[in-house]
């Protein structure tokens, strides 16, 4: 079965200015990422992987190069339709979990519906909660909860406006090695049920092997992809 190609990256550059010193953190990024499948990005510190899921994602503007979202070129459109974009298309992880203290784990898992004034669609997240075993502790407020906890809500989250792509960036990383397996077990479940593309960062070699995809960065360069079937491990 062929998948959509559902983002695209087009000789992506990207170069930062320290002081007089010009920083290559991208050299010409080219890929195609497809629907319903768990990218996984892999390179050393300072090989540009975040510098990579913020370009793609829309939250940093490329040097030079494209990014399609389906057929838009991200960099074609205006503020509000790239945030219309990132609210509705994308949904974001990161290793801080970013929550709000002051909200309940309930009141931040639907903030992004609150702030699109959508309504909240209670059977898929009834569904995701259940999935992601948040309801004994959903009522409870994030400084009451476990990092493990904190990032199942921030999961909850991210996907509340069903979005299509899921970027990740180093999600486990300040959760301990049974927290950071059980995140990823129930993000590849999650990718499995709803049909969702995952874009993860990580320099953690366990969570590689389970990629469906896993893309190697170096000096801001792909140096290799590999699939699933080369990668022979099994979910
Ligand atoms: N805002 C910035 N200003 C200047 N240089 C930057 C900036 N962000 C990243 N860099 C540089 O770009 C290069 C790539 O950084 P990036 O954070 O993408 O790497 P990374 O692979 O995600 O690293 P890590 O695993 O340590 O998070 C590095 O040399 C970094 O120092």
């Amino acid at each position: 079965m062929t998948k959509d190609i559902i983002l695209k990256a087009e000789d992506i550059k990207k170069t930062y200015l320290a002081g007089e010193k010009k920083i290559n953190a991208l050299r010409g990024i080219d890929f195609q990422f497809e629907s319903d499948t768990f990218y996984v990005i892999i390179g050393k510190s300072g090989s540009g992987k975040s510098t990579l899921l913020h370009v793609l994602s829309g939250m940093d503007k490329p040097s030079e190069g494209q990014v399609f979202f389906r057929e838009k070129d991200l960099g074609e459109l205006n503020n509000k339709q790239l945030s219309e974009i990132k609210r509705k298309e994308f949904g974001f992880i990161f290793q801080s979990y970013n929550l709000l203290p002051e909200l309940s784990a309930y009141e931040n898992i639907i903030l992004p519906s609150s702030i699109d004034k959508r309504d909240v669609d209670y059977d898929y997240l009834r569904m995701i909660t259940k999935s992601l075993d948040i309801n004994n502790f959903i009522k409870k407020y994030p400084g009451q909860l476990s990092g493990g906890e904190q990032q199942r809500v921030a999961i909850a989250r991210a996907l509340i406006n069903q979005p299509d792509i899921v970027f990740a960036d180093e999600p486990t990383g300040n959760l301990d090695e049974e927290n950071g397996n059980e995140v990823i077990k129930l993000l590849i479940r999650m990718k499995k049920q709803l049909n969702k593309t995952i874009i993860l960062v990580t320099h953690d070699m366990d969570i590689a092997k389970r990629a469906d995809v896993l893309i190697k960065l170096k000096d801001g360069m792909i140096t290799d992809v590999k699939k699933r079937e080369k990668l022979c491990i099994k979910n």
